[in-house]
């Protein structure tokens, strides 16, 4: 478990977290969403004590970053994939970790297993790592210690689609574990697919924190595809019910403000055949740049 508590953090006059309060929970994935310059990673940093806040506080399992006495085992990190000494072999550059936090040796092969980097490739120079290994380096070492918090920042930058797939049914069973798993991400459909829960932020301030289904349905405004032979006929009881009616390319109507069960009751009631009637979800893309749009404080971000 991680907690923030109005959390707060001053680059001179530049705000970049500010007064910033949620949890996240063990057993799910959650979401870490912001535009550029939000204050996403500072507050990963905060979280991982490489900085002090200005004020607030964020506590992880109970106790601050810096009173774990052995922080590998409590919480594994991945914030810059490329802050790996170029010189030295993956498998050198995790046992390198395992020995200067008390980890055993043969933990460091089980995490290069379990991230997929063969023997071969372990014992060769990271110099030559694509981003690919490279993440999958800087998740083996996240995940050394065993930890039961995770926090990530961006871990599918530039990974091809099977790199993407792999690191999401890694994070998904981690949680299934009863793991702590917190990542960013700017791929929307990809976080859709992979978070239970979302955190979103703007300008360091605290926008939305819900789960995701929630977060999706509840700003998704309730629009309903409605197909039928005669279409045209549901129009005018549509409206008269206060629906908003709009023209669907496909020859039906995309209908807002009535559920789909009111228009059920009405094609029925002016013996209206249905061929379709569904429901339509936005996507978590659709529902952020929606929200983008309304909000002063991530507007102002955006547009810096
Ligand atoms: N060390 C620093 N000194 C001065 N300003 C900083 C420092 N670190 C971050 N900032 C500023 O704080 C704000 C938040 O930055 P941060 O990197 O946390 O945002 P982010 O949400 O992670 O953005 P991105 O998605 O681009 O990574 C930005 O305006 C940034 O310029």
């Amino acid at each position: 478990m991680i907690d923030v508590h109005e959390l707060t953090k001053r680059y001179g006059p530049k705000t970049a977290v500010d007064g910033l309060s949620f949890t996240v929970r063990p057993g799910r994935v959650t979401g870490f969403l912001g535009p550029n310059g939000a204050g996403k990673s500072t507050t990963m940093r905060l979280i991982l004590g490489l900085d002090s806040p200005t004020s607030g506080s964020v506590l992880i399992g109970g106790r601050t970053y810096r009173e774990l006495a052995a922080p590998l085992r409590v919480v594994g990190s991945l914030l810059d994939a490329k802050g790996v000494h170029g010189g030295r072999s993956a498998y050198h550059h995790v046992a390198g970790l395992a020995a200067g936090n008390g980890i055993p040796r043969r933990r460091v092969d089980e995490v290069l297993a379990l991230v997929g980097l063969d023997p071969g490739t372990a014992r060769k120079r990271t110099r030559g790592f694509s981003l690919g290994m490279g993440q999958r380096l800087g998740i083996a070492a996240a995940l050394l210690g065993d930890p039961a918090v995770l926090i990530l920042d961006e871990p599918v930058n530039g990974l091809d689609t099977e790199g993407i797939r792999w690191i999401r049914e890694l994070m998904k069973s981690l949680a299934a574990q009863g793991r702590t798993v917190f990542l960013s991400s700017h791929l929307m459909s990809e976080m859709e697919l992979t978070a239970d829960h979302l955190i979103v932020v703007g300008r360091g301030r605290l926008l939305a924190d819900a789960p995701m289904r929630e977060f999706i349905e509840s700003h998704s405004g309730g629009r309903t595809l409605v197909r039928a032979a005669d279409a045209a006929r549901l129009r005018e009881p549509l409206e008269r019910a206060g629906a908003r009616v709009t023209p669907d390319t496909g020859g039906g109507w995309l209908v807002d403000g009535l559920d789909a069960g009111a228009i059920g009751e009405l094609a029925r009631a002016h013996d209206v055949a249905l061929r379709e009637l569904t429901p339509l979800r936005s996507s978590l893309e659709e529902v952020y740049t929606a929200m983008a749009g309304a909000s002063a404080e991530y507007r102002a971000e955006a547009v810096r």
